[in-house]
């Protein structure tokens, strides 16, 4: 299964990182996605290390950002790669099968050339948002909808969503959706959580 609720943790919140992974582990997120451009391998690697077992108890899925051979020596659930990240296809004959391989997609296009060997992708921005400031233009709820559409794997929406997005989302074709500030600047990340996962369930 992939989805519903999908954390990216967010170095710059006022919660300790490995505290934002729990929270959202205790309120029930699918996956947790260690997301932090400035740490170093190793301390990334010290971070999965750490988490694995208490997000395994919990059954939630550890997945780094584009660091792939931290992903690998470290023994994560999975790796998410952009656009420019690599070649998903490498990126999955490193990784061997068993581990989730999760994608960018920012257009139609991209959905339509999404290569064998990616699990899910994550697509958008759907909205504009100041969490990723590169970000590429949004495509909104109907641009999600088309992505959807064409995309040969399961579909993770992402960008500027927050609680009571779920059912739009879901009209759309996603089967979950990906979220940082909504949780890592919530001043309850496990009740933030868990709020979205219920408003998932219910729409
Ligand atoms: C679930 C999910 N979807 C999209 C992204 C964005 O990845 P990328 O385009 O590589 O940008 P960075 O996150 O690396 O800045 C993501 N991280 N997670
Ligand atoms: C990490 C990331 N990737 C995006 C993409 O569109 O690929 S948008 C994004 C940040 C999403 O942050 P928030 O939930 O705070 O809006
Ligand atoms: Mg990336």
């Amino acid at each position: 299964m992939i989805g519903p609720i999908y954390v990216v943790t967010d170095p710059a919140s006022a919660v300790p990182v490995i505290e934002q992974a729990r929270a959202a582990a205790r309120g029930g997120a699918w996956a947790v996605q260690l997301r932090d451009k400035q740490a170093s391998d190793a301390e990334l690697h010290a971070l999965v290390r750490q988490l694995l077992p208490e997000m395994a108890a919990l059954a939630v899925r550890l997945i780094v950002n584009d660091r792939v051979e931290v992903a690998i020596s470290a023994g994560a659930d999975g790796v998410h790669i952009g656009q420019g990240d690599g070649d998903p296809r490498a990126v999955r004959a490193r990784l061997g099968s068993g581990r989730l391989v999760g994608l960018s997609v920012e257009t139609l296009s991209q959905a339509r050339r999404v290569p064998p060997g990616v699990d899910y992708i994550g697509a958008g921005p759907v909205r504009a948002t100041a969490t990723k400031p590169d970000h590429a233009p949004p495509v909104g709820l109907a641009g999600l909808a088309g992505i959807a559409a064409a995309a040969p794997v399961p579909v993770i929406a992402i960008g500027g969503l927050a609680l009571g997005d779920a059912a739009a989302l879901k009209q759309a074709g996603a089967v979950g959706m990906a979220v940082v500030s909504a949780v890592t600047r919530a001043a309850d990340p496990e009740a933030a959580t868990r709020a979205l996962l219920l408003d998932w369930r219910q729409a």
